[in-house]
C-alpha cells in the first residue's frame, strides 16, 4: 500500500531538493545540468505513479486509431474439482493473462478472476461456446447437457464479466518515464513523462509535475495529497511505469532516484534501460494496448517497421537515381547503438555507414540540432560529395537530411522537407487508393515560407500552423483522417485515424478491387506499420522518407528540386526574464512587450520575403528569433536586428561596458569586413549561441 508520508521522509534522507530556483515541466519536461535533477527524478518517478492510478487499464475506448481487440468466445473446461471458463480472442487465441472463473458444486463462486489484461469485456461480443471434457465435475454433474442451462452459463459469464471489470478499474494504465536531455549537451539531462498511448503527458499534469519539483521537502507530502484529491486517486489501483534512459552517464543514477519514487509509492516498474525516447513511447502504447500497437520489446519494434520497410522496397534496392545506401551521423547517443541494431535487420535493403557511433562526446559538434541551427554538416562524417547523409539527434527522435554538392556547399533537408516529401507521397497514395480521406499537414511558425507554400499551392494540401512543441502538432494532427506533422528540426510523424486505419485494412483485403486501387491501398497499410504513430521517431522517419525515395526512384538531389527554401536564421537573446515576451496567432505575433512588435513589422519591411517573428523558448531561459529573407545576409541582418530590439525592449542585461567587452570579442574572431555571421561553437559560460552569433552582431552595432 502507497504511504506518502513516507514517500515524504525517504524524499528528505535520500533525494533532498538542492536547487533553490524553480524548474518548469516544459516543452520536453524538466531538464537542467544533471547534478540538479535527482530530487526532480525521484519525485517524477511518484508522479508516474499519480499518473498510472489516474488512468484506467482500458484504452481501446479512448484511443481511436489503435485496434480494438475484444472477446469473441469463452473456453469452458472442467477438471477434477471445477469447472473453469477462459476467454478466447478474435483470432482464436487463448487470452493472455486469462479470466478464469472456478464454479463450484453449489453456487457459482469466483475464485479467481486474473483480469489484468486491458482488454474490455463486452456482453455484445462475447458468445459462449463450451466445452465440456470428458472428466467427471461437479458442474457437468449437476448440469449434465450444459446446453440445456445456458441461462446458468450466461450468468457465470456475467459473473466472470462483472469480476473482470472490477479487476480492471484496479488496474491503471502504463505511463512511460524517459531520462534524456535530447540534443543538450552531455552534462545537462532531463525527463518527461509518457501518456498511456505514448503521447505527450496531458497539460494540467505538467503543472502537477512543476509544483512536485518546486514544492520544499516538507510540503512534499501535502502536495501528492493535493495532487492525489484533486485526481481523486483511488491508492488501490495498481501503478506501472515503464522507464527508459538515454546514453548519458548521468542517466543510470537518475533512473535509480526515479525507480525509488515510483516503489516507494507502490507502483510496479518496468525497466527498459538504454532506449531511444521514441522506441519508449512505442512500448508504452504497446503495453497499454495489450499487443494490439505491436509487441512491447525492442525486437518487436525493429520486427514491425523492418518488415513493412522491406515489403515495400520488393525485391530490388535500388530504384531509378535512388541508391539503398545512407551515412548516419548518431549524434554519439542512443541512436547510433539503436541504428547499428537496425541496420543489422535491413542488410541490403539500406546499407547504413554509421558515423558519430557513440563513441565521441554527445551531441558535441553533430547531431540533428547541430546540423540544422549552423546549417553545416557535423564533424566525425566524412565528406562523399552527393552522398544522402542523416543526421539525429542524442535520443532519436529529430532528423534532418542533408549532402554537400561537388562545389562544397552544403545543402539542408529538415523537418519541413521531410514532411512535404511524406505527405505528397501519401497525398498519392490516398488518391489512387480512391479512399475518401481527409489529409492534412501541421507545422509551426518555424516552417520554411516555401515550404509552407508549396504544401498549398503545390500539393494543395490543407496546412496547419500551431504553436511550438510536439504535443501541439500532435493534437492538431488527430483532427485529420491522416495527419502529418513536423517541426523545421525535424521532429514529426504521421498518424491515421481509426477511421482512416480501418478503411485502409479492409480496402486492403478487398480482392474485387481493381490491380491499381489495390495496390495503393496495400501500400498505405504498409507504410503505416514503418511509422511510429506515438511520436516523432528518427528511426522510422528515416525508413518512410527512403521508402518515399525508392518509391519516386528519387536522389536527394531530386527530393530537393520539390522548392527552394527561404535563407533563414535563428538568433538567441537573453532577457531578465523571459515571460515578458507574449505571443499570439500560433507565436506569429507578439503582444507585449509593448512596441516589439511594431518595430519587428518595421524591420521586415526593410527586406524582400522578410519574415520575423519572437517567442520565448519553453526549454531555455532563453528568448528566440527568427527571420527569414531573400537572401542569407538579409535574413542574418533581419536576425540581428530583430534580436536587438528584444534586447532593448524585453530587459537585455548587458551594460554598455559588457558590450564594449563584446566588441572587442568580437573583433579578434571575425573579420569586420564580413557582413556575416560567423558560427561558433558554444562556449562554456552558458550563453550557447548568443555569443556566437547574436551578441557579437549586436556588439557590432553598438560600436563604442
Ligand atoms: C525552435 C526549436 O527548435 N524549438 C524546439 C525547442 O523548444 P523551445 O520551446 O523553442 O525551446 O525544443 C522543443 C523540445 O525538443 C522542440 O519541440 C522545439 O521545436
Amino acid at each position: 500500500m502507497a504511504s506518502v508520508p513516507d514517500a515524504s521522509k525517504i524524499g528528505i534522507e535520500k533525494y533532498p531538493r538542492k536547487e533553490s530556483k524553480n524548474i518548469q515541466y516544459g516543452t520536453a519536461g524538466f531538464r537542467t545540468r544533471a547534478e540538479d535533477l535527482d530530487y526532480v527524478l525521484y519525485r517524477v518517478g511518484m508522479l508516474a505513479v499519480l499518473r498510472s492510478k489516474s488512468k484506467r487499464g482500458k484504452l481501446h475506448d479512448t484511443k481511436p486509431n489503435l485496434q480494438q481487440s475484444h472477446i469473441a468466445g469463452l473456453f469452458m473446461w472442467s477438471g477434477s474439482c471445477c469447472t473453469s471458463l477462459k476467454g478466447i480472442s478474435s483470432a482464436g487465441a487463448l487470452l493472455t493473462p486469462t479470466w478464469s472463473i472456478a464454479v463450484t458444486f453449489t453456487d457459482f463462486l469466483v475464485l479467481e478472476s486474473k483480469a489484468s489484461t486491458l482488454i474490455r469485456p463486452n456482453t455484445s461480443n462475447v458468445c459462449i461456446s463450451e466445452h465440456v471434457c470428458s472428466s467427471k465435475s461437479p458442474l457437468s454433474e449437476r448440469f449434465p447437457n450444459p446446453k440445456l442451462h445456458l441461462l446458468n452459463y450466461a450468468l457465470v459469464v456475467t459473473l466472470m464479466i462483472s469480476a473482470a471489470k472490477c479487476e480492471l478499474y484496479k488496474q491503471g494504465a502504463a505511463i512511460g518515464l524517459m531520462i534524456t536531455a535530447s540534443h543538450n549537451p552531455e552534462p545537462d539531462n532531463g525527463v518527461k513523462l509518457v501518456d498511456p498511448l505514448g503521447e505527450m503527458l496531458q497539460q494540467n499534469w505538467e503543472e502537477y509535475a512543476t509544483r512536485l519539483a518546486n514544492a520544499s521537502d516538507t510540503e512534499l507530502e501535502s502536495v501528492l495529497h493535493d495532487i492525489a484529491e484533486a485526481e481523486s486517486i483511488n491508492w488501490e489501483t495498481r501503478a506501472l511505469v515503464v522507464v527508459g534512459q538515454d546514453t548519458r552517464p548521468s542517466s543510470p543514477d537518475l533512473a535509480q532516484a526515479a525507480i525509488t519514487g515510483v516503489r516507494v509509492l507502490g507502483g510496479e516498474v518496468k525497466d527498459y534501460g538504454v532506449v531511444t525516447t521514441p522506441m519508449l513511447h512505442y512500448f508504452v502504447a504497446c503495453i497499454n494496448t495489450e499487443g494490439v500497437y505491436g509487441e512491447a520489446t525492442e525486437n518487436g519494434y525493429f520486427k514491425k517497421m523492418i518488415t513493412a520497410f522491406k515489403k515495400l522496397q520488393g525485391d530490388k534496392p535500388d530504384s531509378g537515381n535512388y541508391v539503398p545506401s545512407i551515412m548516419l551521423d548518431g549524434a554519439n547517443g542512443v541512436g547510433a547503438a539503436k541504428m547499428n541494431v537496425c541496420s543489422q535487420h535491413l542488410g541490403d535493403s539500406l546499407r547504413v555507414q554509421l558515423y558519430n557511433d557513440g563513441t565521441g562526446t554527445l551531441n558535441y559538434l553533430c547531431g540533428a540540432d547541430y546540423v540544422k541551427i549552423q546549417q553545416c554538416a557535423p564533424h566525425g562524417v566524412p565528406k562523399s560529395t552527393n552522398a544522402r547523409c542523416v543526421s539525429i539527434d542524442g535520443d532519436a527522435d529529430r532528423i534532418v537530411y542533408y549532402y554537400i554538392d561537388a562545389n562544397d556547399k552544403f545543402h539542408l533537408l529538415d523537418g519541413d522537407r521531410i514532411a512535404t516529401l511524406i505527405a505528397g507521397y501519401l497525398m498519392e497514395l490516398v488518391q489512387k487508393s480512391k479512399l475518401d480521406l481527409q489529409l492534412g499537414l501541421v507545422q509551426t511558425a518555424y516552417a520554411n515560407g516555401s515550404s509552407t507554400s508549396y504544401i498549398s499551392k503545390t500539393l494543395k494540401i490543407p496546412v496547419a500552423c500551431v504553436p511550438t512543441g510536439v504535443k501541439h502538432l500532435h493534437q492538431k494532427a488527430v483532427e485529420y483522417d491522416i495527419g502529418v506533422y513536423f517541426e523545421a528540426n525535424g521532429h514529426g510523424t504521421v498518424v491515421f485515424s481509426d477511421f482512416a486505419r480501418r478503411r485502409i485494412c479492409s480496402a486492403a483485403e478487398d480482392s474485387s478491387l481493381p490491380v491499381d486501387q489495390l495496390h495503393a491501398v496495400g501500400t498505405l497499410a504498409a507504410v503505416m506499420d514503418v511509422i511510429n504513430q506515438t511520436v516523432g521517431d528518427a528511426i522510422s522517419d528515416s525508413l518512410v522518407v527512403e521508402t518515399v525515395l525508392h518509391a519516386r526512384g528519387w536522389s536527394i538531389q531530386d527530393w530537393e528540386k520539390a522548392y527552394t527554401d527561404l535563407p533563414s536564421r535563428q538568433l538567441k537573446v537573453v532577457v531578465k526574464d523571459r515571460r515578458v515576451v507574449v505571443t499570439t496567432d500560433a507565436e506569429r505575433q507578439c503582444l507585449a512587450p509593448p512596441g516589439l512588435q511594431d518595430q519587428i513589422n518595421i524591420l521586415v519591411k526593410n527586406f524582400p520575403n522578410g519574415r520575423s517573428f519572437v517567442r520565448p523558448s519553453g526549454t531555455e531561459d532563453i528568448v528566440r528569433v527568427y527571420a527569414e529573407a531573400d537572401t542569407q545576409s538579409s535574413a542574418d541582418q533581419l536576425a540581428v536586428h530583430v534580436a536587438s530590439a528584444v534586447h532593448q525592449l524585453a530587459g537585455g542585461p548587458f551594460s554598455t561596458a559588457q558590450r564594449r567587452e563584446i566588441h572587442t570579442e568580437w573583433l579578434t574572431q571575425n573579420d569586420p569586413t564580413l557582413n556575416q555571421v560567423v558560427p561558433r561553437q558554444e562556449p562554456d559560460d552558458g550563453y550557447g549561441l548568443l555569443f556566437s552569433n547574436f551578441l557579437l552582431e549586436v556588439a557590432k552595432l553598438y560600436e563604442p
